[in-house]
């Protein structure tokens, strides 16, 4: 996170352009995270095919929402929009997995 990063600079200091820009940063960095889970999860979703597993995990995916909520808290942002995050993330996994089959 910005404020916790020595390297970046201390948002106080910042103008409203150089905060925006800080955004835009971010922005792009959270779908390039998104990309990388999607690009496991697709390698997980060939595991499952070749072990005969189904595309849903209820207690996986149960164990992803607990993480969600608890990194929320660890971080101080509003765990039920995290964990409503998550959910579509998770969705998103399942709708391509399903595809792919
Ligand atoms: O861990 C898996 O089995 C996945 O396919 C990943 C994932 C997820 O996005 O976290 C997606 C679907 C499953 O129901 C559970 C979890």
């Amino acid at each position: 996170m910005a404020d916790d990063n020595t390297d970046r600079r201390r948002t106080d200091e910042m103008s409203l352009d150089e905060l925006r820009e800080e955004i835009r940063t971010i922005d792009r960095d959270i779908v390039e995270l998104i990309a990388q889970r999607t690009y496991v999860a697709e390698a997980i979703a060939d595991v499952k095919e070749e072990q005969g597993l189904p595309t849903t995990d209820e207690e996986q995916e149960q164990a992803v929402m607990e993480r969600a909520g608890d990194n929320a808290e660890q971080f101080d942002v509003d765990s039920n929009l995290v964990k409503a995050v998550f959910r579509l993330l998770i969705e998103l996994n399942k709708v391509e997995q399903r595809e792919s089959r």
